[in-house]
């Protein structure tokens, strides 16, 4: 046992959520960098902490490594939001676009901590983390919930083999006769907020909970647990330690989100702006990613005419409608109209059947192209956000 440590009476766990709270610190602040060349490789500086509110920069947490930390930084690329970030092992960095601004580069779980502590107002981390870590914290927010990357589920695991061979639910697991108040069902997991919530709820008894960090699949094998609470993937991980979920055993299905403390993003001068900036970025990237442009020829006596033909079809009426220009031909020393160039936006993932029905309605010459952004008048999730801080 030596990697878990056991935790005593699961149903009264509490997560210390406040580790960093309080107390005059030191703390090692770089310079930020400014465009000149001299300032390119900031001088770490160390200064003492003020107090949370005297702060005036604005502060994003970004996973520091693993499996997020790259998707993340191309994430932001891709919404012209580079991070500049001096060398990997510097903490500190700043994305040029967005002045007052400053990245520090965390662990996950310190991402969520930090944000309830004040210490950061803004972050990126996956729905797992964030549930697991902040759930109860009614200061923290989540500003955009689907950042379409770092897709998993927390979810039960338990061996294909011995007495589990025929078990393949939650209910079939919760009807073993194994399971005692002195011989508890054993999971060894690192989620030991979300998982004891879950069990309750899901009416589990004789359940305990041990805790481990990372390469957990091998809990079960080594005798230290009988079943596993973890995130899944692909499931290769699972399969290739003899484990399977099973139905009814997935906790939380997980994906990178923005979030934030609502206490900064009220009070803190330069938050919300900062929000607003970044969520309409995200939201005409994420948007723009799933969507192609196509332009098509279409012959047609008016405009009107080839608007309802296009109409007519699902998969062509574009976010709005198409937008259609006259094509002005030259025959014979004369130009007349005969074709009608049309531009919609189409779901990539419709682009083909799209292609059959412009086709169908006398539609030539289809080209596609790759959207950059779509910005609409206003993003709904700000919109929320404003509602849910009551302002
Ligand atoms: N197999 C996976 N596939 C997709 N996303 C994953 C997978 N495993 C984890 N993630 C997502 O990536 C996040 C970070 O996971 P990672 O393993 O890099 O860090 P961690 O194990 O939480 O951190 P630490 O090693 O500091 O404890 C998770 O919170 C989850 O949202
Ligand atoms: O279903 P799969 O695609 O196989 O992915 C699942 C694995 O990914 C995560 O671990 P990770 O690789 O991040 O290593 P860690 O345990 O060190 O965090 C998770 O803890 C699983 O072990
Ligand atoms: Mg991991």
């Amino acid at each position: 046992m030596a990697a878990f440590v056991e935790i005593q009476g699961f149903f009264q766990i509490r997560r210390q959520h406040l580790p960093l709270a309080g107390g005059a610190r030191l703390r090692q602040v770089a310079v930020r960098a400014s465009n000149s060349a001299a300032a390119v490789a900031p001088a770490p500086v160390v200064v003492s902490d003020g107090a949370a509110s005297e702060r005036t920069v604005v502060r994003l947490g970004l996973p520091s490594k693993g499996r997020m930390a790259e998707e993340t930084l191309n994430l932001l690329k891709n919404c012209q939001l580079t991070v500049r970030q001096v060398n990997p092992r510097q903490y500190v960095a700043d994305i040029p676009q967005l002045s007052n601004l400053e990245v520090w580069f965390q662990r996950p779980k310190d991402i969520v901590r930090k944000l309830h502590a004040g210490d950061l107002d803004l972050g990126i981390v996956g729905l797992d983390t964030f549930s697991e870590y902040g759930q109860e914290n009614e200061d923290l927010i989540i500003v955009h919930n689907e950042l379409k990357y770092g897709d998993c589920r927390l979810s039960i695991a338990i061996p294909m083999y011995g007495i589990f061979e025929n078990i393949n639910s939650l209910q079939d697991l919760a009807q073993m006769p194994h399971w005692t108040e002195e011989r508890p069902l054993r999971v060894a997991t690192g989620f030991t907020c979300l998982g004891p919530r879950f069990m309750k709820e899901k009416g589990m008894k004789h359940v305990s909970f041990s805790t481990a960090d990372g390469a957990l699949e091998a809990a079960p094998a080594m005798g230290i647990s009988d079943a596993i609470l973890d995130l899944v993937s692909s499931g290769t991980t699972l399969r290739e330690n003899n484990l399977k979920e099973i139905d009814g055993g997935v906790v939380l299905e997980s994906q990178a989100v923005l979030v934030a403390s609502k206490k900064s993003l009220i009070q803190r001068s330069g938050v919300l702006d900062i929000t607003h900036e970044i969520l309409e970025r995200l939201e005409a990237h994420l948007r723009a990613a799933v969507q192609f442009t196509v332009t098509a020829n279409m012959r047609g006596s008016n405009a009107e005419q080839v608007a309802e033909k296009i109409h007519s079809q699902p998969s062509l009426a574009g976010l709005q409608g198409p937008t259609i220009s006259p094509v002005y031909c030259k025959r014979d020393g004369k130009v007349s109209i005969d074709y009608y160039a049309i531009i919609i936006c189409v779901p990539q993932k419709a682009l083909y059947k799209s292609v059959q029905q412009l086709r169908s309605i006398g539609g030539s010459g289809v080209l596609v192209s790759p959207l950059t952004y779509i910005f609409e008048e206003e993003t709904p999730r700000w919109r929320n956000l404003l509602s849910e801080l009551g302002l």
